[in-house]
């Protein structure tokens, strides 16, 4: 069965830190997941997870029928692919074109198919112009563009994204945007950290808040965001038109500009 499944997992760190406890979810091929919360609560280590970057220290996590203590971490990438937070973390090529080729050629695949990888990757993330480029000679945000393709390259069936829009502005943002419809075509599934609400309530229908080493709560964005408690333990913001919506007593799930307006042209046709 295709899905990641993590079940009663903790991590402790070598150090002997706890990060994640008793975590519990499961995750569907095709399915888009954001996972927001306050800082340390365990996002990252919990993504870390679902790719065999950690292995949990009790409790399991498979993905699709493989428990990954069973098995190395390029193995497990093949299907759950992790674009870490910071490009420069990732990135050690001095082409732009052979850090996305870099785990299509480690999984030994033709030079043709490699390109066709490599091509496909860098059109869905509009950094086609920059393949003869030195990474570390661009723009951050077009850095963080070539980590996602290079993981895109390895066609994973889900891709996690750590941060995908810090740092990024409008256009980047939208071409973020257009890379989730290409994923939801493929049926590639997403998994999302982020601090940003409104990219959030924009592209997730399914959220996950973490606080303090836990799974708090996981439902669709209206559930999460309409309860207080939740929002003040995982100190996550609502959006902009989710505070105005609030503070005029319209409710308290209100997501985006349409929904606000929506609210707001109801009650005044009432009157
Ligand atoms: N290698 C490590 N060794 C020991 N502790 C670690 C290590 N990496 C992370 N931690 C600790 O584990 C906790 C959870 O970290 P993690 O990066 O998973 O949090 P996060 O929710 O992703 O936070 P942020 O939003 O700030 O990125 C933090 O207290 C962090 O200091």
């Amino acid at each position: 069965m295709s899905q990641i499944q993590l079940e009663n997992v903790d991590f402790r760190y070598p150090n002997g830190f706890l990060a994640n406890e008793n975590l519990n979810l499961v995750i569907k091929k095709g399915e888009r997941v954001a996972i927001v919360g306050q800082n340390g609560a365990g996002k990252t280590t919990a993504v870390k997870l679902m790719n065999g970057l950690n292995k949990p220290t009790n409790g399991n996590v498979f993905v699709n029928d493989m428990n990954t203590k069973d098995y190395t971490t390029a193995q497990v990438a093949k299907y759950v692919g992790y674009v870490f937070q910071n490009p420069d973390d990732q990135i050690f090529n001095q082409s732009v074109y052979d850090e996305i080729a870099y785990m299509p050629r480690y999984y030994k695949k033709s030079e043709k198919e490699v390109k066709k990888n490599v091509d496909e990757a860098a059109d869905i993330l509009n950094i086609r112009t920059f393949l003869k480029s030195n990474p570390f000679e661009i723009p951050y945000t077009i850095r963080k563009f070539v980590t996602i393709a290079a993981i895109l390259a390895i066609e994973p069936q889900y891709l996690i994204l750590d941060e995908p829009t810090a740092g990024q502005d409008l256009v980047g943002t939208k071409i973020l945007s257009n890379l989730l419809d290409v994923l939801q075509q493929k049926k590639v599934g997403v998994i999302t950290i982020t601090h940003d609400m409104e990219f959030v309530t924009e592209n997730f229908l399914r959220v996950i808040a973490m606080a303090n080493k836990h799974i708090i709560a996981d439902g669709t964005a209206k559930e999460i965001f309409s309860r207080d408690e939740i929002i003040e333990e995982s100190r996550i913001k609502r959006t902009d038109m989710g505070i105005i919506g609030a503070e005029l007593g319209l409710g308290k799930d209100i997501l985006n500009p349409a929904e606000l307006v929506e609210v707001l042209s109801s009650r005044i046709d009432v009157q």
